[in-house]
């Protein structure tokens, strides 16, 4: 069979009535048979649908929030379609379907279980829409459900991917189809043995992208941002940046690790592992050549700058006059690996532990709850992680400025510093 190519359409892309009609007119040239299209969930709808089921679990009113996000899917399929479009009843039973699924008794037990239930909504509404519009715009394409292509464990919210069976259900499901026609199917969500539907975490889309390459041998990936390609930083932040044109898989890797959101972190090694190159490019100039994600012999020396917001530091101090062994650290990182959290910074002194994460309050709680017979804990929270990759001292200076310091950590690559943002 010949190769297949996978594009992947995040949130932003679209949006709007405008962007899937920009997102037609990319397609238009580019499709040919053996294409995989991933969407995400339009616009801001995932952050939507976290709003009503945080809402439903402090027993607040959501009735409101569901008409809104059903009338911002409603607006654009009016400006796209024609009145009468089987679209419209589509719509009607999605959202039917979602309240129906609201209706589930919630707790705390339960709670990511419910959650990949409902979040899901977002991927499996917009799906509908872009591949109707497709359609209608004889760009004629199937609709593949990816629950039933990639599965994954019960770890709801951050699902581990089986690719035995992954691999499995993509040859059986997938390939027949590829050969007729090109699918379009959703990201981010994915389904475990039982039927149940599970995601694999946040943002995850890109990643699905990267698995359906990978078990499909697939000739490269691309994925369309609003951005011209990989920055050496978030334009959102940094008025001057630079583009790559290319980028080695593991710098591009590393840059995620740190928090370069361009790219979901686990979107890498996939690819990486059979050299699949990823293509970074935009949705709004979609001939300018963007980035190319490959192996790269060269290394990069442009400095990049990626800033990680909402952290948490937490100092673990001893409190029985030992100093710092590796038997603590053992100790507390055993408790981290089963609450599943990551640390993004460690910094060791001779009494103490330091830990900058990302603020998962719950967990922390329970951490708290497990280790404060032994350690004096302290937490720090709203703070930023920034880090320098290929630093100099001016570029720290001018970043930096005047900005208090909680913690700072360098190697000859690499500037790490934790700041209160409120100091800025
Ligand atoms: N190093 C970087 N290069 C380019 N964009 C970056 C970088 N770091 C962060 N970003 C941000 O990533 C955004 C695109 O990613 P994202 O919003 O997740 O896309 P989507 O959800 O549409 O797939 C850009 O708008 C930009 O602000
Ligand atoms: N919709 C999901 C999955 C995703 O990857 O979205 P996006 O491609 O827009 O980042 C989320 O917002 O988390």
């Amino acid at each position: 069979m010949a190769k297949t190519f996978v594009f992947k359409f995040g949130g932003a892309s679209i949006k709007d009535a405008n962007s899937i009609i920009n997102l037609s007119k990319i397609l238009h040239n580019r499709l040919r048979n053996h294409t995989v299209i991933v969407v995400s969930a339009m616009g801001k709808t995932t952050n939507a649908l976290e709003v009503i089921i945080s809402k439903k679990m402090d027993m607040k009113e959501y009735s409101s929030n569901i008409t809104i996000l059903k009338n911002y899917h409603l607006d654009i399929c009016q400006t796209i379609f024609p009145e009468n479009h089987p679209i419209f009843p589509t719509l009607e039973n999605q959202f039917l379907k979602l309240s129906n699924a609201l209706d589930y008794s919630l707790s705390k037990e339960n709670y990511d279980e419910f959650y990949d239930s409902i979040i899901c909504f977002g991927e499996l509404v917009a799906s509908r829409i872009v591949h109707e519009y497709l359609c209608l715009k004889n760009i004629f394409c199937l609709w593949q459900d990816a629950r039933d292509l990639i599965e994954t464990n019960e770890d709801f919210r951050f699902a581990k991917v089986n690719w035995e069976k992954s691999k499995k259900n993509i040859k059986k499901q997938l390939l027949p189809k590829l050969e007729q026609f090109p699918v379009l199917t959703q990201g981010f969500i994915s389904g475990a043995a039982s039927g149940k539907t599970t995601t694999l975490g946040r943002e995850g889309s890109d990643f699905t992208a990267a698995i359906l390459a990978a078990c499909l041998g697939a000739a490269s990936v691309t994925i369309w941002k609003d951005v011209p390609g990989v920055l050496n930083a978030d334009p959102k932040r940094f008025e001057k940046t630079v583009k790559f044109d290319e980028l080695d898989y593991r710098e591009a890797a590393e840059l995620t690790y740190y928090g370069a959101s361009v790219i979901h972190p686990k979107t890498i090694k996939p690819l990486a592992n059979q050299n699949i190159p990823l293509f970074v490019k935009s949705f709004l100039d979609p001939d300018a050549a963007g980035t190319k994600i490959h192996g790269v012999k060269q290394p990069n020396t442009v400095p990049c700058i990626v800033v990680k917001d909402q952290q948490i530091l937490v100092s673990f101090k001893v409190t029985d006059f030992t100093f710092i062994s590796e038997a603590h650290l053992h100790q507390i990182y055993g408790e981290l690996e089963k609450l599943k959290l990551r640390v993004n910074l460690l910094q060791t002194s001779a009494i103490s532990i330091s830990l900058v994460m990302d603020n998962q309050i719950f967990k922390l709680e329970k951490l708290t709850e497990k280790l404060k017979a032994v350690y004096e804990i302290k937490y720090n929270s709203g703070l930023q992680l920034l880090t320098i990759k290929n630093h100099n001292a001016a570029l720290v200076k001018e970043i930096l400025g005047e900005q208090p310091l909680l913690l700072e950590q360098i190697t000859r690559a690499t500037f790490q510093a934790v700041i209160q943002p409120s100091a800025q």
